[in-house]
């Protein structure tokens, strides 16, 4: 079901986009486009905004500001045959199969009965759910229920799958599964967005982060991008009475603290943003430090999200240019 698109087509875009509703806003001027081939990490807290964004995205709300695309046009019914969506509120038809309802799905989207049962057998058994292929979704646990709604998603191998927090209400080895498939479908060029809670999914799945706080865009950019907003720093311990601080002052380095105990001398390096922990070392070997041990603390996801969103007056979208300012 992979069609061709240009290159620089962004599969979906939104454009100044605001929604309000009982005249308050979900969503304010928010714009970003996923690029081809990519997954994009869609994170924001409870309430920013994210499913409102989706939703505008794909035509379900319409915005009532600035304009949603699909491929380039308005959401219509032959470009949102190419999109494979897992909304937030899940729901199947608990009397139907689950081989029957993924076939189901797969013929909304163009798919012949045959093929899209085939491939729900398929999916099914890939999926650990190769026993239940003719189990009533009533039957099934709720964990194996929502998977069947994402393989549902996935049953036409749509160019462009969304999933509104599609790790919710999964065990850790469904979580693995789930990543699995993800992985699989972008191997295959789909791209993908995901919106998730979970830090650690998005850091190790996304090439790209669009993060949401309070219906505004807070932050646009690649993991790196994200990370390098909370600087790194540097712990290194010398041994006898070697001073750091004054080998390095000729550097750019600053020792911001330090102590001594039995097993030697400990000390803090903050760095500025763009510095990395792996330059102090190397600046201390070579003022001759006797270093025992050196242990960089790059930051985490979780840091730099809850900075971002916690900002009451963070600057609405943050430009990597001139992120200094944003943080
Ligand atoms: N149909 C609606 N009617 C009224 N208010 C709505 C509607 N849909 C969303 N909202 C409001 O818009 C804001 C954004 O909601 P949205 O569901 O987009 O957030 P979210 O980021 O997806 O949150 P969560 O992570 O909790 O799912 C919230 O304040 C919500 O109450």
């Amino acid at each position: 079901m992979t069609q061709p698109t240009s290159p620089l087509q962004s599969p979906l875009e939104l454009v100044n986009t605001s929604k309000f509703f009982k005249g308050k806003a979900a969503v304010k001027n928010v714009s970003f486009s996923a690029r081809k081939g990519e997954i994009l990490g869609f994170l924001g807290p409870n309430g920013a905004g994210k499913s409102t964004s989706l939703r505008m995205a794909l035509g379900v709300i319409s915005p009532d500001e600035g304009e949603a695309l699909l491929f380039g046009e308005k959401p219509n019914l032959v470009n949102l045959r190419r999109v494979g969506f897992l909304p937030e509120e899940r729901g199947l038809y608990r009397k139907m199969t689950a081989r029957a309802i993924i076939s189901y799905y797969g013929r909304l989207k163009g798919m012949d009965r045959k093929a899209s049962l085939t491939r729900a057998d398929e999916m099914l058994t890939r999926f650990g759910l190769g026993d239940h292929l003719k189990t009533k979704i009533s039957d099934l646990s709720k964990g194996m229920a929502q998977k069947v709604q994402i393989l549902s998603t996935l049953v036409h191998q749509p160019d462009l799958i969304i999933l509104d927090e599609p790790f919710s209400g999964l065990d850790p080895v469904n979580q693995q599964d789930l990543e699995t498939l993800i992985r699989e479908e972008h191997a295959r060029g789909a791209t993908v967005i995901f919106s998730t809670h979970i830090m650690e999914q998005a850091e190790s799945l996304c090439d790209r982060l669009v993060i949401i706080g309070q219906g505004e865009k807070r932050f646009d950019g690649t993991i790196d991008e994200a990370m390098s907003l909370i600087p790194e720093h540097a712990d290194i311990s010398t041994e006898g009475t070697f001073d750091l601080k004054a080998a390095l002052c000729t550097t750019r380095f600053q020792i911001s603290s330090d102590k001594t105990d039995e097993l030697g001398h400990h000390w803090r390096i903050d760095l500025s943003h763009g510095e990395r922990a792996q330059d102090v070392l190397r600046a201390a070997i070579e003022a001759g430090a006797p270093i025992t041990s050196f242990t960089p603390h790059r930051a985490k996801l979780r840091d730099v999200f809850v900075s971002l969103v916690d900002k009451e007056e963070l600057c609405s979208d943050v430009q990597l240019a001139d992120k200094e300012t944003c943080t």
